[in-house]
């Protein structure tokens, strides 16, 4: 029995690696569309599962790590943005505001699945559009939620955070590490 991460994110395979470099990358592939009944707090959660039960679908004997972060603001979802005045836009609507980084990150085996969320709340300084157009033009915001990457050049838009910096990041390190333990002992994560 192995440990799979069902991540293609570079920075979480690099937060994993904090807590165990015995594991093996399977990204998951799964539809990341969400049920319009559900919640912008719990679509971390939920995506985190699906990926996670899609790949341990593949590898029954193995436990499987999928995690999912959402930016939530005034009850909107920012995803990763999907061209750069996309990325623009959003980091013209967080900026000078504080918004929600929700991380969901399940561990599943055959078809048990067990999975925890946490959330940190950031807080942008005003942005002026020549610093919004510098950032992009660092190219980091296209591949992360909300268009930014507080590990990187982003952490200059950032006045404060008011939680765990990993999760933002995308994986909870000390949390994960933890509910890894209980879900190696046949307990639920939390
Ligand atoms: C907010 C924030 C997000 N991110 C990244 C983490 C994730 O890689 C990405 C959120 O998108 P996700 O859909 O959670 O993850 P992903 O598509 O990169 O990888 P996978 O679905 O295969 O697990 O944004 C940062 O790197 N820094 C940050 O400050």
């Amino acid at each position: 029995m192995g440990l799979i991460l069902a991540s293609a994110s570079p920075r979480r395979q690099e937060l994993l690696r904090l807590i165990t470099e015995d594991f093996t990358v399977f990204p998951a592939a799964v539809d990341e569309s969400l049920p319009p009944v559900l919640s912008v707090q719990k679509a971390a959660q939920y995506l985190a599962r699906k990926k996670a039960l899609a790949v341990a679908n593949e590898y029954p004997n193995d436990i499987v790590l999928g995690s999912d972060t959402t930016v939530v603001l005034e009850n909107a979802i920012f995803g990763k943005p999907k061209t750069p005045e996309h990325a623009a836009e959003m980091l013209r609507q967080l900026s000078g505001k504080t918004h929600t980084v929700i991380t969901g990150v399940a561990l599943a085996q055959g078809e048990r699945v067990s999975s925890f969320q946490t959330e940190t709340a950031v807080t942008f300084y005003p942005l002026t559009e020549e610093q919004i157009q510098a950032y992009l033009a660092t190219g980091e915001p296209m591949d992360k939620a909300g268009s930014y990457g507080i590990q990187g050049y982003g952490a200059l838009l950032v006045q404060n955070i008011n939680g765990d910096f990993y999760s933002v990041m995308g994986l909870p390190v000390a949390e994960t590490a933890r509910a890894l333990q209980c879900f190696c002992k046949g307990n639920d994560v939390l």
